[in-house]
């Protein structure tokens, strides 16, 4: 049996990585779509596709598991969007989501769903990760170890910076 796991992973942290190890127990391969792959540098979606694509195929490497992980671009067209994941994606029996839109969009296309519990949301969220990094607060032990070293290696934080001072300034985005 395969699964399916879709998020922005804006970065991805232990919570997803939890989800991976739940999941794991349950199939045989995993494809772990990465959302919204067009988006990148701004506060909510900093990291390019390319870089998340690193981040989560390192992290699942120590799981005993088949991992395609697969970019999935947004489209205007929610009604639709099942069968543009499909085209983008290895076959799949089952869908794991917490997010009740793709729940939804899933379950209306016949897809079994599976939602877990939050593992530890209280600071287990991209968002308030992305605002640590901002402030200059502790975040590295909230992620796997893999994605340190890629928001390391992309000298990430500098980024999310810049792109904060940016947006508070109330300045258009420049590549300076
Ligand atoms: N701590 C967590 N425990 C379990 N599932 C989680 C956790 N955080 C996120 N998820 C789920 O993982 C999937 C992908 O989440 P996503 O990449 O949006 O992360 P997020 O932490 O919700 O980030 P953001 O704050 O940027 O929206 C969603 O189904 C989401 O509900
Ligand atoms: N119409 C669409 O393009 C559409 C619909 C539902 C979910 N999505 C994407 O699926 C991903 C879901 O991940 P999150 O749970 O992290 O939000 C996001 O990237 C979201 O943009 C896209």
């Amino acid at each position: 049996m395969r699964g399916f796991y879709i998020g922005r992973y804006q970065p991805f942290h232990n919570g997803h990585q939890h989800m991976v190890e739940e999941i794991a127990a349950e199939v045989d391969e995993l494809v772990l779509g990465i959302g919204s792959a067009g988006d990148s540098h701004t506060t909510r979606n900093p990291f390019t596709a390319g870089e998340r694509v690193m981040m989560v195929t390192k992290a699942v490497e120590e799981f005993d598991i088949t991992t395609y992980v697969v970019p999935i671009e947004d489209l205007d067209r929610n009604s639709v969007w099942v069968s543009h994941v499909r085209s983008m994606t290895p076959r799949f029996d089952v869908a794991y989501s917490n997010n009740p839109l793709v729940v939804r969009l899933f379950e209306e296309a016949g897809v079994e769903v599976r939602q877990s519990p939050m593992f530890r949301r209280d600071v287990l969220e991209g968002t308030e990760l992305r605002e640590r990094m901002i402030r200059g607060r502790d975040w590295a032990d909230l992620v796997p170890d893999a994605v340190v070293d890629v928001i390391r290696e992309v000298d990430g934080v500098r980024r999310i910076r810049r792109i904060a001072e940016t947006d508070a300034n109330g300045e258009e985005p420049s590549d300076a």
